[in-house]
């Protein structure tokens, strides 16, 4: 698989000492099969980038890749202008969807703290909390981070009672815990109904834009998210394309991509549909919707359609 970057770096908001996170030449192999290659990435600070593709393609990959977790076969990686997995708290990583058993009685508050003191188990020293600035501090901090997600109605319930969308924002108020500079979030809107996919994608948006938090988010659909998006990395078995998604999603640079004609479309609501993709590689196990046209499948986003970068 070899790369296709477009020449024309996305718009950044911030002003930056450099990018946070930075592929050249990059390539990573799974099992003795190359997944991708050539890949070419530079992301600014507090740019909300896609990592798109059809399933299996190593989209995930690419997050664990920037976590540390998986090495490159070839090429370089730096996040944070440091190597993968070195940067600790400055990267907040909320992994792709687990589901709460609806018996479940641990209350959202304590999932969000477990974004804190996850690497702490255990029963908490009997110190009074007015003894204890440091369990002031965090009190604090978990109470910010679940208003800033919207969560606080409902943060004091069992888990396993609150709904998709509730949970979802909980858990991405435990991956804002510690002030992260970077949110890697492994397709959030997975699982979640139209609205509130739509409601969750506003969400990172805002926490994006007003937090300047870099946002980096592997998804299915392209659709609810486009009205908030700097960059687009786009895998595909051909290679991989980066850029805006003015720039990326083309019919050009996705029929070069797949080696195939794909047609992308956009409607009147501004969503995109692509055409003609062929199917999602042989070995993976599907979890999604499978076929030519599941960018459609997703509503327009508040603010679809909008200039994106
Ligand atoms: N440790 C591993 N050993 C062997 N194969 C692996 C390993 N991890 C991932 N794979 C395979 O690598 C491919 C890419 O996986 P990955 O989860 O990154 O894809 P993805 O694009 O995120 O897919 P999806 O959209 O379905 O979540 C898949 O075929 C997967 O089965």
């Amino acid at each position: 698989m070899t790369a296709v970057t477009s020449g024309i770096p996305a718009q950044t908001r911030t002003d930056t000492t450099g990018p946070v996170l930075q592929l050249r030449d990059a390539g990573v192999r799974v099992g003795g099969r190359t997944l991708w290659s050539g890949v070419q990435l530079s992301i600014a600070a507090g740019e909300f980038t896609a990592v798109l593709g059809p399933n299996g393609v190593g989209k995930s990959t690419l997050i664990k890749a920037a976590l540390g977790l998986q090495p490159l076969a070839e090429g370089e990686i730096r996040v944070l202008g440091g190597a993968p997995g070195q940067a600790g708290r400055r990267v907040g990583y909320l992994p792709q969807r687990r589901s709460f058993d609806a018996s479940l009685r641990i209350r959202g508050t304590d999932i969000v703290g477990l974004g804190l003191d996850g690497d702490r188990w255990g029963v908490p020293l009997p110190v009074p909390e007015r003894f204890s600035p440091k369990r002031r501090a965090a009190r604090a901090r978990i109470a910010e981070v679940i208003e800033l997600v919207g969560a606080t109605k409902y943060a004091h319930r069992p888990i396993g009672q609150c709904s998709g969308g509730e949970q979802q924002r909980l858990l991405i108020a435990q991956a804002l815990c510690r002030k992260p500079e970077i949110l890697l979030l492994d397709e959030p809107l997975d699982s979640l109904d139209l609205p509130n996919q739509a409601a969750v994608a506003a969400l990172i948006g805002r926490i994006c834009r007003e937090e300047r938090v870099s946002v980096i988010m592997v998804a299915h659909d392209v659709n609810p998210i486009l009205g908030y998006l700097d960059r687009v990395v786009y895998l595909a078995e051909g290679g991989a394309a980066t850029g805006t998604p003015q720039e990326v999603i083309t019919s050009e640079t996705l029929t070069r991509l797949y080696g195939t004609p794909v047609e992308v479309l956009r409607t009147s609501d501004g969503r995109l549909v692509v055409v003609g993709q062929p199917e999602a590689p042989a070995r993976h196990t599907d979890r999604h919707t499978p076929g030519a046209v599941a960018a459609a499948a997703a509503p327009a986003a508040e603010g679809a359609g909008r200039a994106a970068g």
